[in-house]
């Protein structure tokens, strides 16, 4: 967290607001919500779907009228395509070419080709826009007595959308910005 709020109170300076155009800029905020998209999908299983006719996938005969699952959740923590994949380590993404927009099936948590979703471009910048403010405006702390150990992020509602099952309450503390906005 310190990193990605050291990038962006240093290329928003006393702005005091970040904007979306500002957030091209902030290629390691960018990287944090890839990877977090990587090892908690939003829809781990992505939307179920239906074979219009028999087909093969992976040399498995699927049947026509066969409800398949794809299993997005697992595919980001593939230890074949991943280095240390449960590790959270956004500077993979720095460099690399691969982006949220379901072209590199690695990494799928908006889902891809025909049925991907189409609120995409929306989704990536609400969640963008709105980390990269609570990042510049305030400084981040645990409730009295809470400990890093104390957060299990792996502990979850199980269901279509992922959710944790105890909610991540944190405390805000407003950092002084001396902008126009402010
Ligand atoms: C961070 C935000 C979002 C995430 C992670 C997300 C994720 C997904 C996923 C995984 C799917 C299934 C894709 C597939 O099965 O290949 C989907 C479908 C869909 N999403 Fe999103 N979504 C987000 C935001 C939005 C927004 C903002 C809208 C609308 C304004 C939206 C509308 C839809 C619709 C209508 C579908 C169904 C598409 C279809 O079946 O043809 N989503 N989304």
């Amino acid at each position: 967290m310190r990193k990605a709020q050291e990038e962006v109170r240093k290329v928003i300076g006393d702005k005091g607001f970040v904007y979306e155009d500002d957030v091209k800029q902030l290629p390691y905020l960018k990287a944090v919500v890839k990877e977090t998209m990587r090892l908690q999908p939003t829809a781990p299983l992505l939307i179920p779907r239906e074979t219009t006719k028999e087909c093969y996938i992976g040399g498995y005969e699927i049947p026509a009228k066969t409800v398949v699952y794809v299993n997005a959740w697992a595919i980001g923590r593939d230890t074949e395509v991943w280095e240390n994949p449960y590790v959270f380590i956004p500077d993979r993404f720095l460099g690399s070419s691969i982006d949220l927009k379901g072209n590199d099936f690695e990494l799928i948590p908006f889902g891809a080709g025909r049925r991907i979703c189409p609120g995409i471009f929306m989704g990536i910048a609400t969640v963008e826009l709105s980390l990269s403010n609570l990042l510049y405006k305030f400084d981040w702390e645990m409730p009295g007595g809470m400990k890093r150990e104390d957060i299990d992020v792996d502990r979850l509602v199980p269901g279509l959308v992922m959710r944790m099952r105890d909610a991540l309450c944190l405390v805000p503390k407003a950092y002084a910005v001396m902008g126009k906005d402010a």
